[in-house]
């Protein structure tokens, strides 16, 4: 199934538009956890298990996997995934971006070595560098567009001509990048007017939009200025407001509890 039909799928069976980040954090788990084997595969494996009913997707961040030499974890992370909840679709969040000779080995490493569904990459380099994985019809390619972080707005909103160049990204990937449709946009929640304004570019395009909880995005003003016309197309990711909202024997129920509260302000302004 395409990417986009998993998360269509997805928000419609768990009415949720919430994505759960996975960004294990070691230090941060709780001290059984933390002693155990493996301990990354082990605490995500209770996030999954105590949050799947609640999201439309899950989205691992590779660099905490790959700072502790965990790849296998990451990928025992995905597979457990596929095989217990096999309608959640996965993001591997790598932010790869490099020559297309470069990026075929990037593409190859998330679709075929992870088995990923969807990747972020940094369009930055130009469509020859975005290719190798649009190539992968049924698998979603997230180009960072507008991102949450607080320097952002220092290169993301120079001004090209009369456009802020996060708009000529949007309008581009749109127009003239998109030919197999399965392109989205990464746009932080921490701009809501940027979100709207991207929205007025890109129509029903899905964008993923991380920044809330941790970051503080405001959870009102992302959903009324970034969903589509079918009241979708926003995967809103919370990575440590969900996965670490407990830190003893109860942290996979806290992070439930975190998930739901998430998932029904979001429905509660769609
Ligand atoms: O591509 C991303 O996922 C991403 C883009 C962006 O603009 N901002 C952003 O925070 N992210 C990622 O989204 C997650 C946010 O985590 P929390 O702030 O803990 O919810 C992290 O994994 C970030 O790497």
């Amino acid at each position: 199934m395409r990417f986009l039909d998993q998360v269509r799928a997805a928000v419609r069976k768990n009415n949720s538009l919430v994505c759960v980040g996975l960004d294990p954090l070691p230090e941060k788990f709780p001290a059984h956890i933390q002693e155990l084997n493996q301990s990354i595969f082990e605490f995500n494996k209770y996030i999954i298990d105590a949050t799947h009913d609640l999201v439309c997707a899950y989205k691992p961040q590779v660099a905490h996997y790959h700072a502790r030499g965990a790849e296998d974890q990451l990928q025992m992370t995905i597979e457990y995934i596929k095989d217990n909840y096999p309608d959640i679709p996965v993001i591997l969040d790598s932010k790869r971006g490099d020559i297309g000779s470069t990026a075929d080995q990037y593409a190859t490493e998330a679709f075929e070595r992870y088995g990923a569904d969807a990747v972020t990459i940094n369009p930055y380099m130009g469509i020859d560098t975005v290719e190798p994985f649009t190539r992968y019809e049924e698998k979603g390619t997230i180009l960072l567009c507008r991102t949450s972080n607080p320097g952002a707005g220092a290169i993301q909103n120079l001004k090209v001509g009369d456009q802020f160049l996060y708009e000529v990204i949007a309008e581009t990937a749109m127009k003239d990048w998109n030919h197999h449709n399965n392109i989205m946009l990464v746009v932080g929640a921490t701009n809501p007017d940027e979100l709207k304004r991207i929205r007025a570019i890109t129509g029903d395009m899905t964008f993923l939009v991380p920044g809330l909880g941790a970051q503080g995005g405001d959870v009102e003003a992302t959903v009324k200025s970034g969903l589509n016309s079918q009241g979708e197309g926003i995967i809103v990711n919370s990575s440590r407001g969900i996965i670490y909202a407990g830190n003893d024997e109860n942290f996979a129920e806290a992070a439930r509890a975190a998930a739901i509260e998430l998932r029904d302000q979001v429905n509660q302004y769609r």
